[in-house]
């Protein structure tokens, strides 16, 4: 029960307290022995003014506790004294507690209609009634009984229906000051659509002056596009059996004033009297998309050049790939790599090649038609795509255009401080006939591309079959990979993850070394994507996995006692029913303490399986195991998975940290990745610090770690405790605690 309704339930006592007098009074003559009829009638009159005067108190917020201790005896004493009064004289009885009652009664409508404008039609009835009561008792004689009761009972009446009014305006007023101050914006609608409850941040939001503008309305007079049939759509859902709430979805408002408004709609039901209403709480979500929009765009977007990036190239050449299966048409794709560009970046310096860069780009685009792509596929390499070619054009004008891209190379440039020339070695794969789908158009124009380089430079190959020596590689590494595990050919390196604050080695990533008898060194970048395509990912992960678990437990009592270890899970990893048993077991076996061990997921893992990832990945939560994304803002980047995988770490990709120094765009978007990362409540590590400019920045951006060739080169586990206990001596501040 509320407060305020108690103050009623104060009243109502002594309504019949009073009204259990008169009955004892007028009914009880010669039932009831006439001493304890004069005691009982005080004691309800007592009662019936303890209760108007202390439900008044109450109606004001001015009842105390001491009030209601001093109750009992205040009651004991007066109804004593009246007693002691009807002893003297009975007759005195019922124009004194109609006297004493009508005091009461005043007192308290006085108070009520000075203090509560909610109060006031009560307390006027009060007094009404109080006023009535003293005429009563001046006048009143047994002939007048029955027109003070008529009175009486006509006042009392006016008094509950006060009394009503001011109990429901009390919860009405509550009830909007509390959805009134919610942050959210908040809707009630009726099964057919139309508003029935809004708050003023629901109106603000939406544009309206007030919320009772929106009430009345219906749903579709405010999403621009919304159809009767939608809205009604939408309220299915929450009549479908096993649905769960809230419903989420985001929607577009358009504004009065002509803007449009994104939102985050959070549906769920509410029953009011046997009926089923929606609740709705909108969230602006304009700056949450503004981030992802930024997000979207870094995805997508060349730092460097402007121009698309491997995942946009990836995403466009797929599209095109597919318009022209649709008609019968070919495309063609260049792979382009700049002879020369390394040795322009390590004599003249990041900028410079970055200027180099810029301007080859540009003087690619000239070369195309509009409806061409161009992009930057990693360092100095660049993808062209020539979109729409008629049946068996696609080799000859690709030919023609790699032909103008080695011209316009060979032309050089003039960069702020240096004039520079450089050659391009071009390699063709044309749709169909070299590929049919976007992986495999990029892989043999790649191929081509080596060809034409160990040609020499700036030469052009269009892919033939020959070529193929290296997809065959790929077949020698899978042949080569089935015994690998057991010939004990693989091995891991480590590399320290450092403190940016404070320098202190807190966690160290395991990387995977293979050295095949039979192929030599085998860098990861080339064997991994082998062993997923084969699925022998799952043993030789498994392997990692233990390995590393392994080796943090031989280096317990170290000064490498407390380290984190992060390894690199694969999709297929996730995907296997048995993996979180795996973790916890091999946690279980080597004395790990789940918190030191951190898996690493990139964005393509969340994505390719989001249900059952999600689930995967709330068990290792739940078993106290660290999540961290690798590689963050170069795939597909959005704030969503932030939110969606509770992830605690996000790895900022070293294609962002490699240009910190020199180029504003890298350096404002790790700036942004940094404050979204703080304001999700999540450890950042910067991958790829090469240098102590870039430390600097980042530490000082409020990046949490740093990883990268300034700190230490990937390097055996008896080294990395060489390095450990070197570094380990000096430091003496505190870890830095996030
Ligand atoms: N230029 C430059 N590079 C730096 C610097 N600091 C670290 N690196 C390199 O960056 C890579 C970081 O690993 P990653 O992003 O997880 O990327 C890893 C990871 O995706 C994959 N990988 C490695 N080990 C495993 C493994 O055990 N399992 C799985 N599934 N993947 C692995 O192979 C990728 C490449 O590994 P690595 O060749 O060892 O290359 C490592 C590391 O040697 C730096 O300052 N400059």
């Amino acid at each position: 029960m509320q407060r305020k309704e108690k103050h009623a339930l104060f009243w109502g006592a002594g309504q019949l307290a009073i009204m259990a007098g008169g009955i004892i009074w007028f009914g009880g003559a010669g039932l009831i022995p006439l001493e304890l009829q004069l005691y009982l009638c005080a004691l309800c009159l007592t009662v019936g003014m303890a209760g108007y005067w202390s439900g008044t108190q109450f109606f004001i917020g001015k009842l105390r506790a001491y009030h209601v201790r001093w109750m009992l005896p205040v009651i004991l004493t007066l109804s004593g004294f009246f007693y002691y009064l009807w002893h003297l004289n009975n007759a005195w009885l019922p124009p004194g507690s109609a006297a004493a009652l009508g005091l009461v009664m005043l007192w308290g409508g006085s108070r009520l209609v000075s203090v509560n404008n909610r109060y006031r039609w009560l307390g006027l009835t009060l007094m009404l009634r109080g006023g009535f009561n003293l005429f009563s008792a001046a006048s009143l004689s047994p002939d007048l009984y029955k027109v003070w009761f008529v009175g009486t009972s006509i006042l009392k009446v006016l008094t509950m229906l006060g009394l009503i009014y001011a109990v429901q305006d009390e919860i009405q007023q509550r009830y909007a000051r509390t959805i009134d101050s919610l942050s959210h914006g908040f809707l009630i609608r009726d099964r057919r659509g139309y508003i029935h409850v809004a708050n003023e941040r629901c109106a603000k939001l939406l544009g309206f002056n007030s919320a009772q503008e929106l009430i009345g309305l219906h749903v579709c007079d405010l999403l621009p596009g919304l159809t009767r049939e939608m809205a009604d759509h939408y309220f299915f859902r929450f009549e479908a059996d096993g649905a769960e709430y809230p419903i989420a979805d985001t929607a577009i408002f358009k504004l009065r004033n002509g803007n449009h408004l994104p939102v985050e709609l959070l549906g769920s039901p509410y029953v009011e009297r046997g009926r089923l209403y929606c609740l709705v709480q909108l969230l602006d979500i304009s700056e949450r998309k503004k981030k992802d929009d930024l997000l979207y765009q870094a995805a997508r977007v060349d730092p460097v050049t402007g121009y698309c990036n491997r995942h946009a190239l990836s995403v466009r050449l797929t599209e095109e790939v597919k318009k022209a299966a649709a008609v019968g048409r070919e495309c063609a794709v260049l792979f382009i790599d700049l002879d020369k560009f390394k040795r322009v970046n390590d004599s003249f310096g990041h900028a410079a090649g970055d200027e180099l860069l810029r301007n080859a780009a540009d003087s690619l685009h000239h070369l195309l038609r509009p409806t061409d792509v161009l992009a930057r596929f990693g360092g100095d390499e660049f993808i062209i795509v020539i979109a729409d070619l008629a049946p068996n054009s696609a080799e000859q004008m690709a030919i023609d255009c790699a032909d103008a891209v080695i011209a316009a190379m060979a032309k050089g440039f003039e960069l702020s401080y240096h004039a520079i020339s450089v050659t391009a070695s071009v390699g063709i794969a044309c749709y169909p006939h070299h590929g049919a789908d976007s992986d495999t158009l990029i892989r043999n124009a790649d191929i081509a591309m080596y060809a034409a380089k160990k040609a020499g430079r700036g030469e052009r190959r269009v892919f033939n079959d020959a070529m193929n020596a290296v997809a065959k590689n790929a077949l020698a590494i899978d042949g080569a990979l089935r015994d690998a595990i057991e010939a004990n050919e693989f091995y891991l390196v480590y590399q320290a993850i450092t403190n940016a604050h404070t320098g202190k080695l807190t966690k160290v990533e395991a990387l995977l070394r293979w050295n095949s008898p039979l192929l030599g060194p085998m860098p990861p970048d080339r064997f991994i994507p082998v062993a997923e395509d084969s699925g022998m990912i799952i043993a030789l992960g498994t392997w990692v996995l233990e390995q590393a678990c392994r080796q943090v437990g031989l280096w317990k009592h170290s000064v490498l006692d407390d380290v984190t270890i992060s390894i690199n899970v694969s999709a297929w990893q996730l995907a296997d029913p048995g993996f979180v048993t795996l973790v916890s077991q091999a946690l279980i076996r080597n004395g790990l303490s789940p918190h030191q061990l951190e898996l690493e997921l990139t964005e393509r893992v969340l994505i390719e399986d989001a249900a059952n990832v999600q689930t995967v990945l709330a068990q290792l939560r739940a078993l106290g195991v660290g999540i961290s994304l690798d590689d963050f803002g170069t795939g597909y980047s959005s704030l969503s998975y932030l939110t969606q995988f509770h992830l605690n770490t996000l790895k900022i990709d070293r294609a962002f940290v490699m240009d910190i120094e020199h180029s504003e765009r890298s350096n404002s978007l790790v700036h942004a990745i940094i404050a979204m990362g703080h304001s999700l409540g999540l450890q950042l590590v910067a991958e790829g610090v090469e240098t102590a400019g870039q430390a600097a920045i980042l530490e000082k951006m409020g990046c949490h770690y740093l990883q990268g060739y300034h700190i230490s080169r990937p390097i055996l586990a008896d080294d990395l405790l060489h390095f450990a206990g070197d570094r380990a001596a000096p430091q003496a501040q505190p870890d830095f605690v996030i």
